[in-house]
């Protein structure tokens, strides 16, 4: 294959969009050093519009559709997304061409004062955005108080310096790759707070034309992560997962390529959660998504979810 002549990253401008987008730059700069591989970082609604939750603004598309804009204009020939952020139904004329090795998929528990959710008093304000996270604290934890937590990853820890909340959380991996893992007092185990979809994985996204681009950024393609992932999506897909639906998606691969998914379907307030899991062959990724929502779904998760959309 020939190396490109150039290649443009589309990127969101917050510290870790920035450091992902840099992330993938390099690696492809070492795959192609005679290459002039570059950054476009652009503003998203997203990002601009922190007012209100994401649920209530129209979700994870936001913070992407600038960036496919300057893929189908030709400005920028690939965006790199925390693929936990990418909608499950791409919209027309686009495609995902790889997806990178996943770092700490788990959530993670940021205070000053205290060192883990079950060391919270009775009270105690904790700062999350997530209907996935709101869920699993107040089953866990039903004497806490959740409260709305948006902004960057700095905008959040500033919230909680300042005092606004015992303690909040966080993913791991955004943490981890902004050198902030000295804030993380303790990671939550999936049993506390089962992950979102692709949580700590980056997903590499082009307009679905360019086929030119395929084979250069295969190398950039971690196929143990896109097995899980594409479980995890798949599992979300059929329930038809978005911000809006407190929906958790977590699979895991060992050394004989057999995937195990575990997924979990909850009230905002804590008072159902179903949980569902089962194995398969990592050839059948999609299927096993697609079989752990069946199971969820025959223990009511369509209705579960319906009415928690009803209620925002
Ligand atoms: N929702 C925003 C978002 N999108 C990706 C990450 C972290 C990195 C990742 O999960 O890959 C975060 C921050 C967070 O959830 O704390």
């Amino acid at each position: 294959m020939k190396s490109p002549k150039s290649l443009v990253i589309a990127s969101r401008e917050s510290p870790l969009a920035m450091w992902q987008a840099r992330h993938v730059q390099a690696q492809l700069q070492t795959l192609y050093p005679d290459c002039a591989v570059s950054i476009l970082g652009m503003s998203t609604q997203g990002d601009r519009i922190l007012d209100k939750t994401l649920s209530k603004i129209g979700g994870k598309g936001l913070f992407i559709k600038e960036l496919e804009q300057a893929l189908q204009d030709s400005r920028a020939d690939l965006a790199v997304h925390s693929i936990k952020d990418v909608p499950m139904v791409l919209p027309e004329g686009f495609a995902l061409a790889a997806i990178g090795e996943r770092a700490n998929p788990f959530d993670a528990f940021v205070s000053n004062d205290y060192s883990d959710l079950s060391a919270l008093p009775a009270g105690a304000v904790v700062g999350t955005s997530s209907l996935r996270r709101e869920a699993q604290i107040r089953a866990r934890f039903p004497h806490l108080t959740v409260r709305p937590l948006r902004g960057n990853v700095q905008t959040r820890l500033a919230k909680l310096d300042a005092g606004e909340y015992a303690a909040v959380i966080l993913a791991a991996a955004g943490l981890e790759r902004l050198e902030l893992h000295g804030r993380i007092r303790a990671v939550l185990s999936p049993a506390d707070s089962l992950p979102a979809a692709g949580q700590g994985a980056l997903g590499i996204e082009i307009a679905a034309h360019r086929t030119d681009l395929i084979e250069v950024l295969l190398p950039l393609n971690h196929a143990q992560t896109a097995a899980c992932i594409t479980a995890e999506r798949a599992l979300a897909r059929a329930l038809g997962g978005s911000c809006q639906v407190p929906l958790a998606a977590y699979c895991t691969g060992d050394e004989q390529g057999v995937l195990t998914l575990h997924g979990l379907v909850a009230h905002p307030d804590g008072s159902h959660t179903l949980t569902a899991s089962a194995q398969a062959p990592a050839p059948y990724a999609d299927a096993l998504g697609r079989a752990v929502a069946k199971k969820l779904a025959d223990d009511g998760a369509v209705e579960l979810i319906e009415a928690v959309l009803a209620e925002n």
